[in-house]
């Protein structure tokens, strides 16, 4: 290691990744794929659909392996499920027959806390998101904005050094992504945690993100890494209309719509 240099939070080395597909061809994900996401840092990768986004994060979790290269969380091979990493997917892991405040109680739990003291944080991360009144209804009984609420406290709760997200606002109305944006940014700042956050959103992804780096048409490999200097703490609903921000979404997009249109003429094809 360099002297005095900090260890990544998250390391994808020259990383290729195989699949078999259901006729027994062999298909390539992932090829020669390369990210540093530093400690604290947020990430954010878009890319057409299908080219490989929730692959990287497969590899992060330790979900899938790679099928070269290598994979390093905290400066340590993956091996396994990391309790340090946590998730917030596109549809919520709820727990449809539990209470809001059981739902974010069972991280904790599971971990070995001891109830009351398990109950007590769950409480504390309720209020956080705005949620105490809603401890005793069940998921079916919140709206998607809720839901997602319920998640981040769930996530949040369990102090993940890094967190891996998935289109996790893609299901909301525009108004209550939003919300969410300035929710996840908030609970982002206090917690320092290491965030790659995958979307097909490119305005989602230059607001909320440090850094966004643009993917190619399958098999994914980076085609661009963009850092973004907007200051912060930033006001997502605002922030569109600071013309830095305009220029990055115009940049970024002219990069990334040669890969969509790529992807889309492949399809058709
Ligand atoms: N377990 C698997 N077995 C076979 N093929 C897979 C598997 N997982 C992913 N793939 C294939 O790998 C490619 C990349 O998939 P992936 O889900 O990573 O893309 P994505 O960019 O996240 O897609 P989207 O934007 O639509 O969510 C796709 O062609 C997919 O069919």
């Amino acid at each position: 290691m360099s002297e005095g240099k900090p260890i990544p939070a998250i390391e994808l080395i020259n990383v290729s990744r195989r699949f078999l597909s259901p006729t027994g061809k062999s298909l390539t994900a992932l090829r020669d794929f390369s990210m540093t996401v530093e400690r604290g840092e947020f990430v954010a990768v878009v890319g057409p659909t299908g080219c490989g986004k929730s692959t990287t994060l497969n590899l992060v979790t330790g979900l899938a392996r790679p099928s070269a290269g290598e994979v390093r969380v905290m400066g340590e091979p993956v091996n396994g499920i990391d309790p340090r990493v946590g998730f917030v997917f596109q549809t919520d892991a709820l727990f449809p027959w539990r209470s809001v405040v059981d739902n974010v109680v069972a991280g904790p739990r599971f971990r070995g806390r001891p109830k009351a003291q398990a109950y007590a944080d769950a409480r504390d991360w309720l209020a956080r998101v705005g949620l105490s009144r809603f401890e005793t209804h069940y998921p079916h009984q919140l709206s998607g904005g809720m839901r997602k609420r319920v998640a981040l406290a769930q996530t949040f709760i369990n102090g993940p050094e890094i967190l891996l997200m998935d289109e996790p606002f893609s299901a909301l109305d525009v108004q209550t992504r939003v919300l969410m944006h300035e929710e996840l940014l908030r609970l982002w700042s206090q917690a320092k945690a290491s965030v790659v956050f995958v979307t097909h959103d490119l305005e989602e992804a230059i607001a909320l993100a440090d850094k966004v780096y643009v993917l190619t048409a399958g098999p994914a490999t980076v085609k661009s890494v963009y850092p973004i200097d907007l200051p912060r703490p930033r006001v997502v609903a605002d922030i569109r209309y600071d013309q830095r921000f305009i220029d990055y979404s115009r940049t970024i997009w002219d990069d990334l719509k040669e890969e969509v249109q790529t992807s889309y003429a492949r399809a058709a094809a």
